[in-house]
């Protein structure tokens, strides 16, 4: 029982650059031996994608595009996955989006168009990827997506992503309940904030690092590394009995008010 992933294949959907934690993912399971799959959202992001895997150790990786509000797309992408890979052990879906000018000010401003473009991207896409992807898990599989605190309580601008991420949060239990009998697991990790382009969309994003480093019981910010890791050990075997879980990776700062 380790940590190692050689000979299993996972997918990677939501990589930008090398700033986001799905290349922290990346990078933690390519170490571990995996073979990796990537989904981008649209052409713009295939190149640089491209470039960043040859940096990788593993030199097989395969790239598809996968615009997830388009479920002809989803079942597409995954059919070329199966066809071109044949099985997969897991997916990491870092994936989510809500209108910029919806996570800033108040709450109440939020569109019904926003609300649900941001449910629809941040959350039932999950369920919408696994619907395809859970049919290529055939020695059983292990899903990993991302969260924030933001679902869980009140944090200042999330707003709309932080209704998205609760509904993500009740998602990933009602998905492991379904998968675990096809000996699938589902579980989140909730990061604490990373400087990612995502991060970019938030207002007052910087404010928020600040107080992490001066009041988390760690007294630290967080790197997609280790968001990386932490999904390594939700990939690997040490893990094959969580399912339904969110692990915090925030430096604690989750348990203080
Ligand atoms: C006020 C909260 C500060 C900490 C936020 C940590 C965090 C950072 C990035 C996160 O991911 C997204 C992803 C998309 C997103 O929507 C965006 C991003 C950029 C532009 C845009 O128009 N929408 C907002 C946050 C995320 O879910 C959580």
């Amino acid at each position: 029982m380790d940590l190692t992933l050689k000979g299993r294949t996972y997918v990677v959907m939501g990589v930008a650059n090398k700033r986001s934690i799905a290349w922290g993912i990346a990078q933690a399971l390519d170490k571990a031996g995996a073979r990796l799959i990537f989904t981008y959202n649209n052409e713009r992001f295939r190149e640089p994608v491209e470039k960043l895997a040859e940096t990788l150790e593993g030199k097989e990786s395969l790239f598809y595009p996968c615009d997830v509000t388009s479920d002809e797309e989803i079942a597409a992408t995954f059919a070329k996955i199966k066809e071109d890979a044949g099985v997969i052990h897991g997916l990491a879906h870092c994936i989510a989006f809500a209108k910029k000018d919806e996570l800033d000010g108040d709450y109440m401003n939020t569109t019904r168009d926003g609300f649900l473009l941001a449910q629809n991207i941040s959350a039932y896409s999950l369920t919408a990827v696994l619907k395809e992807a859970k049919s290529l898990m055939t020695d059983g599989g292990s899903v990993v997506t991302m969260t924030y605190l933001g679902g869980e309580r009140v944090v200042k601008n999330y707003n709309v992503m932080g209704v998205a991420k609760a509904s993500l949060d009740a998602s990933v239990k009602y998905l492991a309940n379904d998968l675990g009998k096809d000996n699938i697991r589902v579980n989140g990790i909730s990061a604490g904030p990373v400087r990612t382009l995502s991060a970019k969309g938030i207002a007052e994003f910087n404010s928020v690092l600040k107080v992490i480093e001066e009041k988390a019981p760690l007294r630290r910010s967080i790197s997609p590394e280790d968001v990386g890791n932490t999904a390594l050990f939700l990939f690997s075997d040490l893990a094959k009995n969580i399912t339904g879980e969110t692990i915090h990776v925030d430096a604690g700062f989750n348990i203080i008010s």
